[in-house]
């Protein structure tokens, strides 16, 4: 096996522990206001640092994406997710692009998750949008919300790119979306409304994400998010994460971690299913995982781990949730 297989294996080895139920406890959820970025970056920067190396998550308000807009957003899935299943099906998802119905396995429970998503990737789009009169108006905004996401996220990579080490655009030259090799995606997500028993524990099941950083949104009332630090993974105990209006849930993802050699750990994440008395309507989230454009080597400041592609690092752990596709 080469050293890009071992570290691949490690992390599937890693996640394939994490399907059991665990304990629930409480920990802190830090929440970093953005305003005035540009003035308080240094010390934005500390607090971003000191929230992921210390907890594992964090979550951020004064992001500068309106509420209303988020709404909208939200309003754009449950209308894509309305749509019959033979339209949806004319947009099947392949390499972070389209729809997929009950198609995502994760490692740890061997299951598929309770959801259907659509994933947008600008550069590989053709094809997979509702047409004008199927949705109108429906890319231009998913667009527009895409690029909103972008630039919070570019702001917190900015942040953790000077406590690497490394210049301030780096990570937003990493992701560049006006090139071909873009791959950061825009991910909705529609948990369906339960009819009887839950099928399993999980409506997602636990697992780290394989980006540099994901941002989530969920909506009031529909919670389920919870998290265990990467580096209290033998701990196994879960902190449940109350959607807040508004607020931006963060997690570090696989790719960042390696890119830190380690510094900034990944952060395991799961969906549980609605408990007796809880709601069973269908849930609803927002994921954009921002991801170093193809071409970009990943190689940490200290040189930990040997350089590879981004493409060839999602590569993997794409396959390895969906039944071998890529
Ligand atoms: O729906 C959620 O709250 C979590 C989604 C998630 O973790 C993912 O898609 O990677
Ligand atoms: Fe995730």
């Amino acid at each position: 096996m080469n050293s890009t297989s071992a570290y691949a294996m490690h992390e599937l080895t890693k996640e394939s522990r994490m399907g059991a139920r665990g304990l629930e406890t409480s920990r802190e959820i830090r929440i970093i206001d953005l305003t005035d970025f540009e003035q308080r970056k240094t010390e934005i920067a500390d607090a971003l640092w000191q929230a992921s190396t210390e907890i594992g998550f964090f979550q951020v308000s004064g992001h500068g994406i309106p509420l209303a807009d988020i709404n909208a957003a939200f309003a754009r899935a449950a209308q894509f997710f309305a749509l019959p299943q033979e339209v949806k099906a004319r947009y099947p998802l392949n390499r972070n692009a389209g729809w997929e119905y009950r198609a995502q396995i994760r490692p740890s429970t061997g299951k598929p998750d309770q959801k259907e998503s659509y994933q947008v990737t600008r550069p590989r789009m053709s094809g997979l949008w509702p047409d004008e009169v199927t949705l109108p108006g429906f890319r231009d905004e998913v667009l527009a919300f895409e690029r909103q996401c972008w630039e919070v996220g570019m702001k917190l990579l900015s942040c953790f790119a000077l406590k690497m080490g490394f210049p301030e655009e780096f990570f937003s030259q990493a992701h560049d979306p006006s090139r071909e090799t873009y791959q950061s995606t825009l991910r909705m997500l529609h948990y369906f409304a339960l009819t009887g028993e839950p099928d399993g524990p999980w409506r997602a099941g636990a697992h780290t994400d394989f980006d540099c950083l994901t941002l989530l949104f969920q909506q009031a009332g529909q919670g389920g998010l919870q998290v265990c630090p990467g580096k209290e993974q033998e701990t196994q105990s879960w902190t449940s994460i109350e959607p807040l209006e508004g607020l931006i849930t963060c997690n570090i993802g696989d790719m960042l971690m390696r890119w830190s050699d380690d510094q900034l750990p990944s952060n395991f994440h799961r969906v549980r299913s609605p408990l007796p008395g809880e709601s069973v309507d269908a849930r609803y989230s927002l994921a954009f995982f921002c991801q170093a454009n193809e071409d970009v080597l990943i190689e940490g400041p200290g040189k930990k781990y040997p350089p590879i592609t981004a493409r060839d690092y999602l590569a993997q752990r794409i396959s390895a949730n969906f039944s071998g596709k890529y």
